[in-house]
C-alpha cells in the first residue's frame, strides 16, 4: 500500500485488434479507479481513436506506443504527433527497449519525439533501461544518466514538468526477463532523481514522475510503488487483461 499519487497503466505493445481492444475499454471504462491513482493505457495505433473516443471524458490518459518527430511529409508508414492529436491520444510512450532495439531507435531520435511531443502538447512517457551487459559491468547509473540528459536535451523546466520518466531495465522486460529487486530500483530512482536535479533543481526534479517497468506484477507491485523515488508503474503483460490492470491498481492505491 502507498499513501502517494501513482501513475498506473499499460501499453498493449502489438496485442488486440480493434475489437479486442474495444472490449477491453469498455471493461477499462467501467472500472472504479482510486482517487490517488492516475491510469493510462497505450493501445495499438488501430485501435488509438476508439479507444480514447470511449474513454473521453474519464480519468483515463490514452497514448500511442511511438510516432514520428516531423509533422507530415513523406514518411512512409510513420505517424505524425498531430495524427496522434487528432485521434484523441493525451500521452506519448517514446524510447522503448523494443523500439530502441529493434527499430534503430536512438537517443538522438528519441530527442527529437520528445520535442515534436511538447509542441502539440502530447505528454511523453519516455523510456529508458540498461542492457543486460551494462548491468553486469556495473554502469547501469551512467547509461540512465545518457539516455534521461539527451532525451531532454534542449527543454526547459516547464517542457521537463510535463514528462514523464520510466526506468524499464531491459533485462527486466518480457517473458524472459527478471523483475529487478526493489533495492536495486530503489538506487536507481534516486539517482535518476539527482540527474533531474542537475537539470531543473531539486524541486522541480520531484515534480517528474519515475515509474518503474520490467515484469511489474500482482505480486510484486506494491514493493515497487513503496519506494521513495518511485511513483507509479508501468506494466506490460500482467495488465493486457484488464481485470489484471485492476487488480493491480488496487493493490497499490491508498
Ligand atoms: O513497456 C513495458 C510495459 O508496457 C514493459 O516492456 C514491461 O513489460 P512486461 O515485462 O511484460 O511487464
Amino acid at each position: 500500500m502507498s499513501s502517494k499519487s501513482l501513475w498506473v497503466g499499460t501499453s498493449w505493445k502489438m496485442n488486440k485488434g480493434p475489437g479486442a481492444s474495444r472490449d477491453a475499454a469498455t471493461q477499462i471504462a467501467d472500472m472504479d479507479v482510486p482517487a490517488s491513482i492516475t491510469p493510462f493505457i497505450i493501445p495499438p495505433f488501430t485501435s488509438l481513436e476508439s479507444v480514447a473516443a470511449r474513454l473521453q471524458g474519464s480519468r483515463w490518459h490514452v497514448g500511442a506506443q511511438n510516432m514520428h518527430w516531423e509533422d507530415e511529409g513523406a514518411w512512409t508508414g510513420e505517424i505524425s504527433p498531430q495524427m496522434v492529436r487528432e485521434c484523441g491520444a493525451d500521452l506519448i510512450e517514446l524510447g522503448h527497449s523494443e523500439r530502441r532495439e529493434h527499430f534503430s531507435e536512438t537517443d538522438i531520435t528519441v530527442n527529437l519525439k520528445v520535442r515534436a511531443a511538447i509542441r502539440y502538447g502530447l505528454r511523453p512517457l519516455i523510456c529508458i533501461g540498461d542492457s543486460a551487459d551494462e548491468y553486469a559491468f556495473g554502469v547501469t547509473h551512467e547509461t540512465l544518466a545518457r539516455q534521461t540528459k539527451m532525451a531532454l536535451y534542449g527543454l526547459n523546466e516547464a517542457e521537463i514538468a510535463t514528462v514523464l520518466i520510466a526506468y524499464e531495465p531491459v533485462w527486466a522486460i518480457g517473458s524472459n526477463g527478471t523483475a529487478a529487486e526493489p533495492e536495486f530500483v530503489d538506487i536507481a530512482h534516486t539517482r535518476l532523481r539527482a540527474v533531474l536535479a542537475e537539470l531543473v533543481g531539486t524541486d522541480a526534479a520531484k515534480r517528474v514522475p519515475l515509474l518503474y517497468g520490467g515484469s511489474v506484477s500482482l505480486a510484486n507491485a506494491a514493493a515497487y510503488t513503496a519506494l521513495r523515488d518511485v511513483d507509479g508503474v508501468f506494466i506490460g503483460r500482467s495488465a493486457w487483461n484488464p481485470a489484471g490492470l485492476e487488480a493491480i491498481i488496487r493493490s497499490v492505491a491508498s
